[in-house]
């Protein structure tokens, strides 16, 4: 449990911790090429430690050398060790389904689970290609849930049009495609997240990229890289919010990864009248990273759908908070991949909302808001989704009295230090 107060202001400067995407696929990546990956800037959140049990069950040494900094010994594409016991990814949907590509390509036995909301997610959405290239693959309730078992093999490379934007999918199939004979292709309807592409290309692999598909060829092997990762661009996003809403903020973010496939939440914020800095560009490796200033701000409702969505997918429930603050209807559309996250955030950010104090309308793929509202307070459940924790602490900083939040610890999932940051930037 965990309680937040309102506040006066928020200052300072803060970096936060490594991208949840990118420490997953780093750990991925390392422990399948050849030789010694260097990892920087690691996110020690419970998912991205969940990844690196799982390849060291699958016979891989991976090593922690400092605070965020680990080594992973790859000794090729085809070195996995069948694993002794079940593979357990704890609350990560991205771990459970990119490994469930790279098991696809091991002529092995390998029984892949979960916690609770894990064996509640759609996994037929990468059961289904991997089939289509071979893997003998297969889950709960003819293959719509986890636990999975995978028995690998020879693939081949196919050409798949999913029917939803969805990096996990995309990547566990790229992966796959790794091990394929010939080429493997993946056309999404929107364009989701590409920090697969970006890291694969590091590792040397074989990719083309058009507007709306990813081709990846076989290859012998990857190699290993150095990988220095980018502040979680989702992380900072509770910050944004926070100095958009609190009265005289005005705080600096450093090192955030600044990839255009993750920051629909900025370019929302921007048309929302969100006073936003972008500083210093640069680039760590193949992604974009900047520090960001930002400021207390009037700001008006918005209405999004379509190729937004997968840009902000993460922030949304965030953006409810947000746009209980704005001037004006706020409505979301398009997304109701929300309702298979962790929890059904929908609904789970709808129920938090109301509890304190606030009027929300759920629709079937999104929510309505109407601002600007008072935050009365009380008590909420994150019901073990991390995003509904950290949304609803920072509502809580302007609330009129504290917010409760019960099941807080979910935040470790993605954010372990998130208080200890947050308490950093109040004065
Ligand atoms: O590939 C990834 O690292 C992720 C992809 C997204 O999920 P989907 O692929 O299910 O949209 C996102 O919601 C999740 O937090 C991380
Ligand atoms: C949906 C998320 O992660 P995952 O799918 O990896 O559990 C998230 O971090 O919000």
């Amino acid at each position: 449990m965990y309680t937040v107060h309102s506040i006066s202001s928020l200052s300072g400067s803060i970096q936060v911790p490594g991208d949840k995407s990118i420490s997953h696929r780093a750990v991925m990546f390392g422990s399948i090429a050849k030789g010694i990956t260097e990892i920087n800037g690691f996110l020690n959140g419970e998912d991205c430690l969940h990844t690196i049990k799982v390849f060291q069950q699958l016979g891989v040494n991976i090593e922690r050398t400092g605070e965020t900094s680990y080594k992973v010994n790859g000794k090729g594409l085809y070195s996995l060790k069948e694993p002794q016991d079940v593979l357990y990814v704890g609350n990560s949907g991205t771990t459970i389904r990119l490994t469930a590509g790279i098991l696809s390509g091991q002529p092995f036995y390998s029984v892949l689970t979960g916690d609770s909301s894990i064996i509640r997610r759609p996994m037929k959405r990468v059961i289904e290609p991997l089939s289509m290239m071979g893997a003998k693959i297969d889950g709960k309730e003819n293959g719509r849930f986890a636990p999975l078992t995978i028995r690998g093999g020879h693939l081949q490379g196919i050409t798949y049009e999913s029917p939803v934007a969805s990096a996990q999918v995309k990547s566990a199939i790229l992966l796959a495609g790794l091990y394929a004979d010939g080429k493997t292709t993946v056309i999404e309807p929107y364009r989701s997240r590409d920090h697969s592409e970006r890291l694969l290309a590091q590792f040397g692999a074989k990719l083309e990229v058009q507007d709306d598909r990813v081709t990846i060829f076989p290859k012998p092997d990857l190699e290993a890289q150095l990988v220095q990762i980018p502040g979680d661009f989702s992380s900072a996003a509770y910050f944004i919010a926070a100095a958009l809403i609190v009265p005289n903020s005005r705080i600096e973010i450093k090192n955030v990864g600044m990839n255009e496939t993750r920051i629909g939440f900025l370019e929302v914020v921007k048309k929302m009248n969100g006073k936003v800095e972008i500083t210093d560009i640069r680039s760590f490796g193949q992604e974009p990273v900047a520090n960001l200033i930002i400021e207390t701000s009037s700001l008006t409702g918005i209405e999004i759908s379509g190729e937004m969505i997968p840009r902000l997918i993460d922030e949304l429930p965030l953006l409810a908070v947000l746009a209980t603050q704005a001037e004006g209807l706020t409505k979301v559309t398009d997304a109701k991949e929300l309702r298979v996250k962790e929890t059904d955030r929908i609904k789970t950010i709808s129920v938090a909302l109301r509890n304190v104090g606030v009027e929300i309308e759920e629709l079937v793929d999104g929510f309505v808001i109407k601002g600007k509202q008072k935050i009365y307070g009380g008590q909420i459940s994150t019901e073990g989704d991390h995003r509904i924790g950290m949304a609803m602490a920072i509502a809580g900083l302007i609330a009129e009295t504290p917010i409760i939040i019960h099941q807080s610890e979910a935040i470790h999932v993605s954010y372990p230090q998130f208080f200890v940051d947050l308490n950093r930037l109040i004065k």
